[in-house]
């Protein structure tokens, strides 16, 4: 008989366990030293001068702020960096690299086009370079990853329709689709909704930035005005939720729909700790979401900003929940299941990637 008793983990189990990623911001996973360096080729001026270590501290710091504005500030020192072709190949190329050394074997990267033509880039350009850098960093892995673009509209900007175009263009070329990111409040969904109609029309996947930094309302409109696929973020879904003292639980009626129609949500942990969206990872939403079997997918939102990875992610949650492999294999299907690739790849890797890879920790982790 199997001993049906949890495995018990380690880090560096997590670390080898084959992990997708479907909410990475690529202008928030630069290396502190790439940033440095690219900063005095251009000579963009950083808020500290002491190097990379520093730096780093720094972007960590001023993003646990409890506030996503003042979050969101700290993007100038990495969007100030990547203005051309040969930067944004770089960050491309080493993000893939960086995903590869963390066991992460499929991965949706996201940034917004429009904030990379200040120093006279196309839109085109800018997603061409990008795709080059993944290219390289995919090549260079052999067959260990696959990476995809995700192109990002800024919700209080006005191009999301030109954004939304941009990833039709690209949709064979490396972009999967499509999300709106920024400050939350005061910009609804409902603003590109002509750039979400059109995606429709077109058969194309999005997701969108909601429930985040604001609560029921968003969620809503992105899902039910805009026909969202994913929810980024979603934590605050749990407002819907009332949890009685007898344990039992009543779902409102948006709740209901969002777990009955397996919305995935793409749940950062850490950076709702910092943005102060969740107050301590063991109140997360995430613990009684999961057990009520909503589709919860687990995703860094940005590695360097957080400080993060998704062996980080994972480990943390799996300490803060007592999770096992078995917990971290159904985020991992659940993330593979909720990705915007053809069925087809989605279903081979979870049978000859993530499966294969789980079951083998698993036996080695029985054998002691
Ligand atoms: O967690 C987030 N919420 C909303 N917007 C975000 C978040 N993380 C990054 N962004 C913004 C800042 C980036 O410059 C932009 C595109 O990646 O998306
Ligand atoms: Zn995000």
């Amino acid at each position: 008989m199997q001993d049906s008793a949890p495995a018990p983990l380690t880090e560096e189990q997590v670390r080898r366990a084959p992990k997708v990623l479907l909410h990475d911001h690529l202008d928030g996973g630069l290396r502190p030293q790439t940033i440095v360096e690219l900063a005095a080729g251009c000579g963009h001026e950083l808020p500290v001068s002491g190097g990379a270590e520093e730096l780093g501290r720094w972007f960590t710091e001023s993003a646990d702020s409890g506030s996503l504005e003042r979050y969101l500030e700290t993007f100038d020192h990495t969007v100030g960096v990547m203005q051309s072709a040969q930067a944004l190949t770089r960050v491309a190329r080493e993000c893939v690299e960086d995903l590869v050394e963390d066991g992460v074997v499929y991965a949706e990267i996201r940034y917004a086009p429009e904030q990379h033509v200040r120093d006279g880039l196309s839109l085109d350009e800018v997603v061409a370079a990008v795709q080059q850098g993944f290219d390289e960093g995919c090549a260079a892995a052999g067959d260990r990853i696959v990476v995809r673009q995700l192109l990002t509209a800024m919700r209080h900007q006005a191009r999301s329709m030109e954004i939304a175009e941009l990833a039709i263009a690209w949709r064979d070329r490396g972009v999967a689709g499509f999300d709106i990111a920024g400050a939350e409040a005061g910009y609804p969904p409902t603003r590109h909704l002509d750039a979400f109609e059109y995606l429709q029309r077109e058969n194309a996947h999005f997701t969108i930035h909601a429930g985040e930094a604001f609560g029921l309302p968003s969620i809503w409109q992105a899902l039910q005005w805009c026909g969202a696929d994913r929810l980024g973020h979603g934590v605050r879904i749990i407002d819907d939720i009332t949890a009685h003292e007898d344990g039992s639980v009543e779902l409102g009626r948006l709740a209901a729909y969002v777990r009955d129609k397996r919305v995935p949500l793409e749940m950062c942990p850490m950076s709702n700790l910092q943005t102060g969206a969740a107050a301590s990872l063991a109140e997360h939403p995430i613990g009684l979401l999961k057990r009520l079997r909503f589709r919860v997918t687990v995703n860094t939102d940005n590695r360097l900003m957080s400080g993060t990875s998704m062996t980080h992610e994972m480990w943390s949650l799996a300490q803060a929940f007592d999770y096992g492999l078995r917990d971290l294999e159904w985020f991992t299907i659940n993330a593979m299941k909720s990705a915007f690739l053809p069925f087809d790849q989605r279903f081979d890797l979870i049978s000859s990637v993530i499966k294969p890879g789980y079951a083998a920790l698993a036996t080695e982790a029985a054998q002691g």
